[in-house]
């Protein structure tokens, strides 16, 4: 499918490759979940696949680091929704993987379970838990007031905006003191969740994501194994960034930024949301203005990863480590990877501007200002032997860290982003109405938009079996 030449190509397709003998052929621009979902359910139904990816690496926003001898993940780390359901369900279980439950429950707010929880003020005293209980029941409470002042307004408005009128209009729930901070960090989490601050998440869709059941399950061998084990025997071409797609009445034709281009008689763009906000890849003829405008307003958060590895521990077993402030901006978590895989681990986690203020440092100092956070809690905190740093919003490969729902914008920006344009076809975490911002609405975008491209493709090519049977190529070409 490569050439540097576009008559070359035509050549190709018309001349030099016989029609009884070929079958259709895609290029999937992106080998992150939802690109290699796409290109592994094409290439399984006889359809030629090319894989072109940016970077020197397969996985995308799934980043599995093995520098500190075992596995931590950079991107993603939890399986949302540990039931047979998760379409990813088959090839986790096939592969035996452990995961290890950090909470039954399905809520988005709730991905750890409150027992699990050791919260700190900000002089490194534990808050009691029955204080974190009581205040994690205020927060749902203040949570279902949100949703009746959402019923009472036509008009969308932030999350932080809402809970000023809940506040007002109930005083009884707006805590004071530690009671205040403990609820900014429960707020912290929940921004935690869509990657950004409470004063940019649309109150009229915090809440309708889909969730799957069976509560989120961290993959104690990182996400590597299943992302090789999906992309096993695709072509791929790593050091591949694709810049531009000139969509034909009969192909594509996919050009890299050292000048080589491709052709093919569909593509699928699988990469993320914010490289396409970016304009880095220009679409000819352009894109429709209903696509444009799905990619200009659906939002992109940021949320990064601080991974120090310790001599020891010297923290106690809980699964979260929380440090209390008057802002959520303010409030800081720690994921302890220990209980869930026994090494000396501690995951800072930081979203929205936080996210964004940290990717300004540089590794020491963001690794510094994560031991600073820790040290609040134990004043004789050691300084880790190693660490790891994500920079996801910067990363040109990804320009953020994945989609949500800005105040404001149309409901259906997601069915947009996914819907095909002539023969390209989206994939892609934030193509997901479903799923989206997680590695299960990812895989499941790549199924739909591959099993759409056969559709389409197959529509143009008809499917006649050769003279010699299945075993030779089996698809011939009835057009061109
Ligand atoms: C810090 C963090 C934590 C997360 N935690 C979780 C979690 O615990 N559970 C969960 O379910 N989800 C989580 N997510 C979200 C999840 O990682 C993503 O939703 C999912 O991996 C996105 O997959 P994708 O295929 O849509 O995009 P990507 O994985 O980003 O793949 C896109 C690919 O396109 C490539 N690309 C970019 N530009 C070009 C170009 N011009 N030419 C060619 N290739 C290009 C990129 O290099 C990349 O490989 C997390 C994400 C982050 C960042």
């Amino acid at each position: 499918m490569e050439s540097r030449k576009n008559s070359d190509h035509r050549q190709m397709r018309r001349g030099g490759e016989s029609m009884k003998t070929r079958s259709p052929s895609v290029i999937v621009v992106g080998s992150g979940f939802a690109g290699i979902s796409a290109a592994r359910t094409l290439q399984d139904a006889s359809f030629q696949v090319t894989v072109l990816e940016s970077r020197d690496r397969i996985g995308g926003r799934v980043h599995t680091d093995y520098s500190f001898g075992f596995p931590v993940d950079l991107g993603a780390s939890w399986l949302h929704g540990v039931c047979k359901e998760n379409p990813l369900a088959p090839v986790i279980g096939r592969l035996g993987l452990p995961l290890y439950r950090t909470s039954g429950d399905n809520s988005v707010l709730y991905d750890h379970d409150l027992e699990s929880y050791a919260l700190f003020d900000m002089d490194g005293n534990q808050v009691p838990q029955e204080l974190v209980r009581e205040v994690g029941v205020t927060f749902k409470q203040i949570l279902e007031e949100v949703k009746k002042v959402r019923d009472e307004q036509d008009a969308d408005m932030s999350i932080s905006q809402a809970f000023s009128i809940v506040f007002s209009k109930k005083p009884e729930l707006k805590l004071e003191g530690l009671a205040h901070n403990v609820l900014q960090w429960y707020l912290c989490r929940m921004e935690g969740w869509f990657a950004a601050d409470a004063d940019t998440i649309s109150v009229q869709c915090w809440d309708q994501e889909e969730l799957l059941p069976g509560g989120h399950g961290l993959m104690v061998r990182g996400y590597r194994p299943v992302i090789n084990t999906l992309a096993k025997g695709l072509d791929i071409r790593l050091n591949h960034r694709v810049t531009k797609t000139v969509r034909q009445y009969n192909g594509v034709i996919v050009t890299t930024e050292d000048g080589k281009t491709f052709v093919a008689d569909a593509a699928v763009i699988a990469v993320p949301l914010g490289v396409l906000k970016s304009g880095t890849i220009t679409f000819e003829p352009k894109l429709p203005d209903w696509k444009q405008e799905a990619i200009n307003q659906l939002g992109v958060g940021i949320m990064n990863k601080i991974i120090l590895r310790f001599e020891k521990v010297f923290w106690p077993q809980v699964e979260l480590l929380g440090v209390a402030a008057e802002t959520s901006y303010g409030c800081s978590y720690f994921l302890n990877l220990h209980k869930a895989t026994g090494h000396p681990v501690l995951v800072y986690m930081s979203a929205g501007q936080l996210a964004r203020d940290i990717e300004k440092m540089s590794d020491e100092a963001a690794a510094s200002f994560a031991l600073m956070q820790l040290q609040r809690i134990f004043h004789n905190a050691m300084a880790p032997v190693q660490y790891l740093v994500s920079r996801w919003g910067s990363d040109v490969n990804s320009l953020g860290s994945y989609s949500y729902d800005v105040v404001g914008k149309p409901h259906d920006l997601s069915e947009r982003l996914r819907v095909p344009v002539d023969n390209l076809f989206f994939a892609g975490e934030a193509t997901s109405s479903s799923f989206a911002g997680s590695v299960h609405g990812a895989y499941s975008s790549g199924l739909m938009a591959a099993e759409e491209c056969m559709i389409r493709v197959l529509d143009l090519f008809q499917l006649v079996m050769g003279e010699e049977g299945p075993a030779s190529v089996p698809l011939l070409i009835s057009r061109l």
